[in-house]
């Protein structure tokens, strides 16, 4: 898991005097699910088409395995798989039409087991602009993956998707991940990046504030864990908790000593616990604390 397979170094993105991307640094392991979170406006989507070959850098370096993407988009065609805009395929090309396409384009046989998986092959004969949201949305992602690319490519890959279809997508990424396929995946979904990403990074006007696990985000934040417990009696009347529910509510940046401390309490005033839960903060919460004015910046 250590070579790198995308390398961007100080990259910045302009449009006319607006300063999109300002001299972002990172770089991807192969194998890798590499998370870019940021609010709307961050430079996510501008990152993701310099990286595609679609727009030029204004500044800095990109690589992906060894190609400047701005200046060989015929070596990263095969290299990389993208999500296509809905509006870049034509209205009334079929799903199997669309993959047949695709597939020649990359000189591989249509890989109708991939419209299959993808709840589409009853749609085989359907025009583009008749399907759900939803289902263009899992063409796209099938004509994404249908070259086996070493590279994925995914802005909002979920967004819209049913529950149903968005497991699927995550099943789809885990298994693309285990053959050594790398993933870059921009989401506003937190719980998404939380479960699917390695590694993440998160960007504000355009700059790259934090990176990192999920967990190291997490726990770098100052935001306290939740501990809620129930007993029979009243032995937690007096301590500091709020109680809420029947449960007594504390915040700690410790809580490993504050959970004994509380069981201590409990067991010298000869009352029974019923319930304890510890609630880490969450991933949003730490997002929010970052990106919210007076976060880490
Ligand atoms: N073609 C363009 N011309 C001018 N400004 C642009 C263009 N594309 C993006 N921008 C601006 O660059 C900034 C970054 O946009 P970008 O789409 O990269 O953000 P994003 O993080 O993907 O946002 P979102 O989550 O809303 O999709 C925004 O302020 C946007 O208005």
């Amino acid at each position: 898991m250590s070579e790198e397979i995308i390398k961007v170094v100080d990259f910045t993105k302009c449009y006319g005097d607006y300063t999109a991307v300002n001299g972002i640094s990172f770089e991807v392991k192969k194998g890798e699910i590499f998370g870019i979170l940021g609010p709307n406006g961050a430079g996510k989507t501008s990152t993701l088409e310099c990286l595609e070959g679609l727009r030029n850098p204004d500044g800095g370096k990109i690589e992906i395995m060894g190609i400047d993407p701005s200046k060989d988009s015929v070596k990263l065609k095969d290299i990389i798989g993208v999500q296509l805009q809905s509006s870049a395929l034509p209205t009334t090309i079929t799903v199997k039409e669309s993959m047949r396409l695709f597939s020649s384009y990359h000189g591989i046989k249509p890989r109708y087991d991939l419209l299959k998986r993808m709840r589409l092959w009853d749609k085989a004969n359907t025009y583009f602009n008749t399907l759900s949201g939803g289902e263009q949305k899992r063409l796209v992602l099938a004509l994404a993956v249908a070259h086996n690319p070493k590279v994925l490519i995914l802005d909002e890959p979920t967004a819209s998707l049913d529950v149903q279809s968005r497991v699927e997508l995550h099943e789809l990424m885990n298994e693309l991940k285990n053959q050594g396929t790398t993933i870059l995946l921009a989401t506003h979904d937190m719980a998404e990046a939380e479960k699917m990403a390695d590694r993440m990074a998160i960007l504000l006007k355009g700059k790259l504030v934090t990176i990192g696990t999920p967990k190291e985000i997490t726990a770098s934040g100052s935001t306290e864990t939740k501990i809620s417990v129930r007993t029979i009696g009243k032995s937690l009347e007096e301590a500091e908790g709020t109680l809420v529910d029947e449960y007594y509510i504390f915040y700690s940046d410790n809580p490993g000593r504050k959970v004994t401390e509380i069981i201590n309490l409990i067991d010298i005033m000869g009352d029974s616990l019923i319930d304890l839960r510890v609630e880490r903060p969450s991933l949003e919460e730490r997002f929010l604390e970052i990106t919210s004015v007076g976060g880490a910046l």
